[in-house]
């Protein structure tokens, strides 16, 4: 999409949060949650399980369930949408959404070539070929193979990690200026999650959509992520560029986790990456 003329001091917001608070049947569930995404930044959503990660995620993609009730701002590309469900959102702040999920995020009925395409000619405007065109250039682009018999398979054909570059793939093609990436890798073994996280960082920032993934394993946002907002009991407790939270963990939570994650701390060899 295209983005505002930026000045080297100030960056446009794709994504500002204010004063947003969801509550369930008297229960609040999230309250005074305000950050704010930079177009192109790449930022992780941390928070242990029951934190509000999901709801979050969800009041910014426009999926929070009937029942919620939402108070606020949620901002994206100036639009305000917190109360706009996902398909009625201008065409420019919409957000796509990759979640963990992928045997649901994907028709077992549908070929893959055909879940890319249409993403191509609806939100890119491309005719039939060059949509087919694009789609091969975006499998190409998740390391997937490019060539028509892929286009061909069926989702069901396919591995989870293959699933889930296929559902990046299907992100880009909806070109959008966010991507909200939904614990995209807990159904992956280990290596396969390092490359789909470097993959996702590598796809988005500078030169690509803005990223916020939402995760409850540091070591896996470290992959991805330069900054960390810390979910704890429905409010930010932390707001930190990732080097620095690792040095200075101030949250208990946080602590916690950055002791975790440097004791787990053990590199990928290249070859064991390759192999995946
Ligand atoms: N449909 C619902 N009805 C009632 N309460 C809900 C519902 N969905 C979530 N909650 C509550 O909202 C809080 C935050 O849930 P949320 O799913 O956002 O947490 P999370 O950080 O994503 O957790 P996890 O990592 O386990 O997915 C939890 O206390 C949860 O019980």
């Amino acid at each position: 999409m295209d983005r505002p003329q930026e000045t080297s001091a100030v960056r446009w917001a794709m994504l500002e949060i204010e004063s947003l608070r969801v509550a369930m049947g008297g229960r609040v569930l999230l309250d005074g949650i305000g950050f704010s995404l930079r177009a192109g930044e790449r930022v992780c959503l941390l928070g242990a399980s029951g934190s509000g990660k999901s709801l979050t995620a969800a009041a910014i993609t426009g999926i929070l369930p009937a029942g919620f009730h939402s108070e606020g701002s949620v901002r994206v590309a100036g639009h305000e949408v917190l109360r706009q469900r996902a398909p009625q959102r201008p065409k420019d702040a919409r957000v796509a959404l990759v979640s963990q999920d992928t045997q649901s995020a994907l028709n077992p009925l549908v070929s893959i070539g055909a879940q890319l395409v249409e993403p191509l000619r609806r939100h890119g405007g491309l005719g039939r070929e060059a949509a087919r065109d694009a789609a091969l250039a975006l499998l190409r682009s998740v390391d997937l193979p490019a060539t028509p018999a892929f286009l061909e398979t069926s989702p069901a054909d396919l591995s989870g990690g293959q699933r889930q570059r296929v559902c990046i793939a299907l992100a880009l093609a909806c070109r959008t200026g966010l991507i909200v990436a939904d614990e995209p890798t807990t159904a992956l073994d280990l290596v396969t999650q390092a490359k789909v996280l470097r993959l996702l960082g590598e796809r988005t920032g500078d030169q690509g959509p803005a990223l916020l993934l939402v995760t409850h394993d540091l070591s896996a946002a470290r992959m991805a992520c330069e900054r960390v907002l810390v979910l704890a009991e429905g409010r930010i407790v932390e707001d930190r560029p990732m080097d620095d939270l690792f040095a200075t963990p101030r949250h208990d939570f946080t602590r916690e986790l950055v002791a975790c994650a440097l004791a787990e701390a053990r590199p990928f060899a290249p070859a064991e990456l390759e192999a995946a």
